[in-house]
């Protein structure tokens, strides 16, 4: 237990957000000075409208090596930066943050390497973190700790700070049985979360896999009741696990795209762009989980078979500089550039090219006004924890003009079922399906954007949160009285055979019980 006497002189929050990622990272500019630029990917879109509400403050790594930098406000956020040198951002975050666990828990896209170096530097890091999150946390506060850089936090932290209730959300899908399963490390993992209160994912199914590997694979008495929520009893405490698709902060989207600059702007990126008929538009990091690759094959087989017409139809891409120095990405980015100018090669004229390719951050507005710009949005993953770009171009539609082509293997999928969905790996599909978004009825556009709109105006991120933290307090108020903690619970379910990752995945929900057949959809949990 950490002794708080020596943090009088620091300010403790009763609400701590740790994330790998601060709000801001630092930047060098070309005069050599340094300055805060927003960081890249959907955490910290969600987290921070998140945080603002509710004045907590934020622990996070600011982006770059061998950087100390003390507590600061940034834009009214309080913020707690923990230092990482070179050789820790690359074993910790390069490394087992981004070339294991990302591999690994999107269906293995490309090959995780499991690098024991890599794991030692992954520990100390993120007893760092824990470190880091004790010492901002006020007597009882409650701390919510995120993804998968740090799931060793929520164990650390409750050894150094019993007395906080933890919370413990991943952003990205959680693996069935046989995947985690190759994970060296599993066990370790595993009991890293356990040492939440409440463990939280975006679908049923990674709730589901995570409650079937606390029984199969660690023995513990587990419950599951039914649309992913479940429990483990783990050394004398319950957890709850629970499903929480996370949103958008989709009033401030809304009012951002129906505002004058937005709109004047949006107008002239049409006009810049040779006012098309029709705009198609990826917005994505540039990750080979997102399907960027998939979706100009499918353009360049449209335009090469006449069904597109490049002086009429053209596609925009942003790409977001995405941890460049895993050898992955920068194969990716050399793949996909060598695919945009192929088509433009083929297809483009002089100073009309058919593919508007940016590979650089974007600002804010300017993106907001090419989601309102664009006809048609084209989300094409392989796998994705959620996918916030849909939910941000849906909300940018408030006149419900516009479409959406979603990949199935998006968390965002199971929430947007208006939605044109697709499977990404079905080529002749995703042709089929960006020819009839753009060939929609008037009629049928309204409608399907009418009752997406609905969608993400009900479950906005303030919900999410809102949701997430009562469950965790609700889970608090529930333990019982020091002394009990080893009470049986009713609902046990004891584990019963020993862990063997080849049983099937519908066998794991046989708590008495036969799986039903829902209708399709990858990502859903069998209940
Ligand atoms: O921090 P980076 O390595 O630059 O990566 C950016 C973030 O990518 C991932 O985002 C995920 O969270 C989103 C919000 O829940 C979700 O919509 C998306 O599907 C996920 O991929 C990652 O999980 C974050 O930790 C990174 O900060
Ligand atoms: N040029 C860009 C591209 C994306 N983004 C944001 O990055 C976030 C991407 O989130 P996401 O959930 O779709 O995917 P990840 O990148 O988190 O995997 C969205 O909130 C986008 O608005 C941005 O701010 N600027």
């Amino acid at each position: 237990m950490m002794d708080l006497s020596d943090q009088r002189s620091t300010v403790l929050s009763d609400f701590v957000v740790v994330a790998n990622r601060l709000p801001v990272d630092l930047v060098k500019r070309s005069d050599g000075t340094t300055t805060w630029r927003r960081s890249p990917g959907g955490l910290v879109t969600a987290l921070e409208p998140v945080l603002r509400r509710r004045n907590g403050c934020w622990v996070g790594w600011p982006g770059v090596p061998d950087r100390d930098v003390d507590p600061f406000v940034h834009d009214g956020l309080r913020v707690r930066p923990v230092r990482l040198d070179a050789p820790e951002v690359e074993g910790f975050y390069e490394g087992f943050s981004n070339s294991t666990l990302w591999p690994l828990y999107h269906d293995v896209v490309v090959k995780p390497t499991f690098d024991r170096r890599w794991w030692a530097v992954y520990r100390d890091v993120n007893r760092r973190f824990a470190h880091a999150a004790a010492s901002a946390a006020a007597p009882g506060a409650t701390v919510w700790v995120h993804d998968y850089q740090l799931q060793l936090v929520p164990q650390m932290l409750r050894e150094l700070r019993p007395d906080v209730t933890i919370g413990f959300f991943l952003h990205i899908p959680f693996p069935p049985v046989e995947l985690f399963a190759q994970l060296p490390w599993r066990r370790n993992i595993m009991e890293g979360m356990l040492g939440a209160d409440l463990v939280g994912f975006h679908l049923p199914g990674g709730a589901q896999n995570f409650v079937v590997l606390a029984r199969r694979m660690l023995g513990l008495e587990t419950a599951q009741a039914g649309a992913g929520r479940g429990e483990v009893r783990h050394e004398g405490r319950t957890v709850r696990v629970g499903a929480f698709p996370i949103s958008i902060d989709t009033a401030d989207m809304v009012e951002r795209a129906r505002s004058e600059s937005v709109r004047r702007r949006a107008q002239e990126i049409r006009d810049d762009l040779g006012n098309p008929d029709h705009i198609l538009l990826g917005v994505d990091r540039l990750d080979y989980t997102k399907g960027i690759d998939l979706r100009l094959d499918a353009v360049r087989e449209l335009y090469d078979e006449g069904r597109l017409d490049p002086s009429r139809t053209v596609v925009v891409q942003l790409a977001t500089p995405s941890r460049e120095q895993v050898e992955q990405y920068a194969l990716m980015r050399n793949s996909i550039e060598t695919q945009v100018g192929r088509i433009n090669g083929d297809h483009g004229q002089l100073g009309h090219p058919t593919v508007h390719y940016l590979y650089q951050p974007v600002d804010r507005d300017e993106l907001i006004a090419l989601y309102v710009a664009a006809d048609v949005m084209l989300v094409t993953p392989l796998r994705d924890g959620m996918n916030l770009v849909a939910k941000e171009y849906v909300a940018c539609h408030p006149a419900h003009d516009g479409a959406l082509v979603l990949s199935e293997f998006t968390g965002a999928a199971s929430e947007l079922r208006q939605a044109y969905l697709v499977n990404p790996h079905d080529l002749d599909l995703v042709k089929d399906t960006i020819v009839a978004a753009l060939e929609q009825s008037a009629e049928e556009r309204r409608t399907r954007m009418a009752k997406l709109h609905t969608q993400v105006t009900t479950n906005d991120v303030h919900r999410w949160a809102q949701t997430f933290l009562d469950t965790l307090a609700a889970t608090s108020e529930q333990a019982p009285p020091r002394g009990h903690e080893d009470a049986p619970p009713a609902w046990r379910i004891p584990s019963t055979a020993p862990f063997s990752p080849n049983e099937s995945r519908l066998d794991v929900t046989a708590a008495g019980r036969l799986p039903t057949a829902p209708p399709y959809e990858p990502d859903r949990a069998p209940s």
